[in-house]
């Protein structure tokens, strides 16, 4: 929630100056106060379905004690899904055309599970650009996280994800580096978030077609870009929505996969994750499955619960604080009807006012 400068104490002017968000009092006083309406595209694969819908849930929730909010999920024909999730799209789920028709002050677009290397052969490509076409310019603003970054820069700046050739995969450090820009301008200049991907859109590709770099990583790359007008577009290639656990269940399924033939290898750690005493655990657990492999025996369960146990979270207060600006930003500039994206005055083409440096 912003400041309201309510008198001429200098601090106001010097913090909006900082990036702050405050607030003229008379502009407070008129500020048609109502609750947010957020759209939650979840492309995720069944299994990691209604985490998803948790994570954002929560990172929402968690951003803002006084806000209401609502979200609302939905989901695109073309993904594969098994009967029972279908069922349960259809009766938790609204659809594409609903939300058209009441109007959404900010959409969030899941990462998916691609195999396939062109992102424009998958059958969801037709659907998943008719919602971006359609929130770029009727949505305030929209997040783009991991793979929904990837297929955006491609439909809508041609500029195609590149393959690492190995999978970028951990919690790595991220600095913020466009200090100016008020979605970051108050969180740590020094914070964690998990990547998980084989692909990758560089700095250059990003500002070639004048998009920002707000936070990036020396060894995971970007991590958030806006496009050029500063908010409509939020690009990700992190997931600072993950859990705690969710990297330690990406690393037991790939063990899984392993024993199944489904992987050549054993699958390496993911980075920075696992202290000195759990990667002892998990050492040993890998020498008694390759030893009931050899023989034949059937390999001990996975020590999840044990290992669990003793994982940290590094990133769940700045994710906090980013999708907190990120409400915050949105609430100052969109519409009392939120079929519009935004209020008279203000200037779709830099909605915040911002003079990029
Ligand atoms: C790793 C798995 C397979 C784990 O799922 P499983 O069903 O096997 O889990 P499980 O061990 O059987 O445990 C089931 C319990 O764990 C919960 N659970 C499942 N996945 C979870 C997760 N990721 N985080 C937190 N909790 C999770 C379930 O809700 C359930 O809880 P309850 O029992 O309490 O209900 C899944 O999470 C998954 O598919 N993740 C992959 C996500 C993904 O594909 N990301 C790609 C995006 S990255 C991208 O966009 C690609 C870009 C690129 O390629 O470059
Ligand atoms: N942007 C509106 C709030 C949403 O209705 C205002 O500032 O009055």
């Amino acid at each position: 929630m912003p400041l309201v400068a309510h008198n001429a104490l200098p601090t106001f002017e010097r913090l909006r100056r900082d990036g702050q968000n405050i607030l003229e009092s008379d502009r407070a006083l008129q500020q048609d106060i109502r609750e947010l309406h957020i759209g939650l595209l979840n492309m995720m694969p069944d299994t990691a379905l209604t985490a998803t819908e948790r994570q954002f849930f929560r990172l929402i929730g968690q951003s803002n004690q006084i806000a209401q909010f609502y979200v609302h999920p939905f989901s695109l024909d073309g993904l594969q899904r098994s009967p029972e999730t279908m069922a349960y799209i259809k009766r938790y789920y609204e659809s594409f055309n609903e939300i058209k028709t009441q109007g959404l002050d900010a959409l969030i677009i899941t990462g998916a599970n691609v195999a396939g290397a062109d992102l424009s052969q998958e059958p969801f490509w037709q659907p998943l650009k008719e919602v971006v076409d359609w929130a770029t310019t009727q949505v305030t603003s929209t997040v783009c996280s991991c793979l929904a970054t990837h297929a955006v820069m491609q439909f809508r700046y041609n500029q195609q994800r590149r393959p690492l050739g190995f999978k970028r995969w951990g919690v790595y450090p991220h600095r913020v580096v466009a200090r100016y820009h008020p979605l970051v301008s108050n969180v740590n200049t020094l914070f964690d978030v998990p990547h998980s991907r084989f692909n990758e859109i560089t700095r250059a590709q990003f500002e070639a077609v004048g998009c920002h770099v707000l936070a990036e990583s020396a060894m995971a790359g970007v991590h958030l870009a806006v496009s050029d007008d500063g908010l409509r577009l939020i690009m990700l290639q992190g997931h600072p929505e993950y859990d705690t656990i969710s990297l330690l269940k990406e690393y037991k399924r790939e063990i899984r996969r392993f024993i199944s033939s489904d992987r050549d290898n054993y699958p390496p750690f993911p980075d920075h994750i696992f202290s000195v005493k759990i990667k002892a655990i998990l050492t040993e657990y890998r020498e008694r499955v390759e030893y009931c492999l050899i023989h034949r025996q059937t390999p001990p369960e996975f020590p999840e619960a044990r290992i669990a146990a003793g994982l940290d979270n590094t990133w769940q207060d700045t994710a906090e604080g980013v999708m907190d600006n990120w409400m915050g930003l949105i609430y100052r500039v969109t519409h009392s009807d939120r079929r519009i994206p935004f209020m008279d005055g203000v200037d779709p083409l830099n909605p915040l006012g911002l003079s990029f440096k």
